[in-house]
């Protein structure tokens, strides 16, 4: 049976990359997705938006929902304090199994977990079975009409608290428009949009900032 695109990107990592060192994955990825085939992590041009708004946050507890590959699982966790935690949510197995792999080579398994199974579930068990208070950071990167459902979801199990910050992948390309006009026209949140690229390509993208007011 021939492999998938994930299981290639995953060798490609194994073999170029150096264990341990998150930012040398993070470009192995970048590089293999930009020359090779095409794959849809957050990238390089959009990564460093999502480092800037990360570093800025200094957040404890983080939560991701679409680990995919593990990309920005590991940019994420790459710019963690030691003690601060990141959850991150994927309901395929064989995509959350490449993601394992990547984030154990990078060696930042330590900070982060993934949860296996759909946000829907999930949700509303961080806070008992997982030890979640509130969440200081949320990056929405899984099916682009899931954002709106999943961040009220959130709010209804009281894991915002002021000044979370949740940030969004994909506002134009493939856009997220009803979470772009629930969000916007919420006054529990105070949004920034920041214009950027498709990853490895020229197509125009953004992601949306929207810091939770309480
Ligand atoms: C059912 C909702 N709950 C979920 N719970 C847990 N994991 C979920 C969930 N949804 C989706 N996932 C997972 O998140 C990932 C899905 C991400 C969806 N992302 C996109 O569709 C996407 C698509 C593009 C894109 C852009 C232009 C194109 F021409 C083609 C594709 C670019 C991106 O940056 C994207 O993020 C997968 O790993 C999937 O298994
Ligand atoms: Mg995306």
């Amino acid at each position: 049976m021939d492999q998938s695109k994930e299981q290639r990107i995953l060798n490609f990592v194994l073999q170029n990359a150096v264990r341990g060192d998150p930012q040398s994955v993070v470009d192995t990825i970048d590089k293999y997705c930009s020359q090779k085939e095409w794959a849809m992590n957050v990238g390089d041009e959009k990564g460093l938006i999502l480092d800037k708004i990360l570093e800025e946050a200094k957040p404890s507890t983080s939560l991701e929902l679409g680990t995919y590959c593990g990309y920005s699982a590991v940019r994420m966790a790459r710019l963690l304090k030691p003690s601060a935690r990141l959850l991150t949510i994927e309901f395929n197995p064989k995509f959350a199994a490449i993601a394992k792999q990547i984030i154990e080579f990078a060696g930042v398994q330590e900070k982060v977990k993934i949860l296996e199974g759909p946000s829907e579930e999930i949700i509303p068990q961080l806070k008992k079975k997982h030890e979640v208070d509130t969440l200081d950071f949320v990056f929405l990167d899984h099916w682009k009409e899931r954002y709106t459902p999943d961040t009220i979801l959130l709010q209804e199990c009281g894991l915002l608290r002021k000044g979370t910050v949740i940030l969004a992948d994909n506002i134009i390309c493939p856009g997220a428009p009803e979470f772009i006009n629930y969000i916007r026209n919420n006054s529990h949140f105070v949004c920034t949009n920041y214009p950027s690229h498709l990853e490895y390509m020229k197509v125009k993208d953004a992601m949306e900032k929207a810091v939770f007011l309480g």
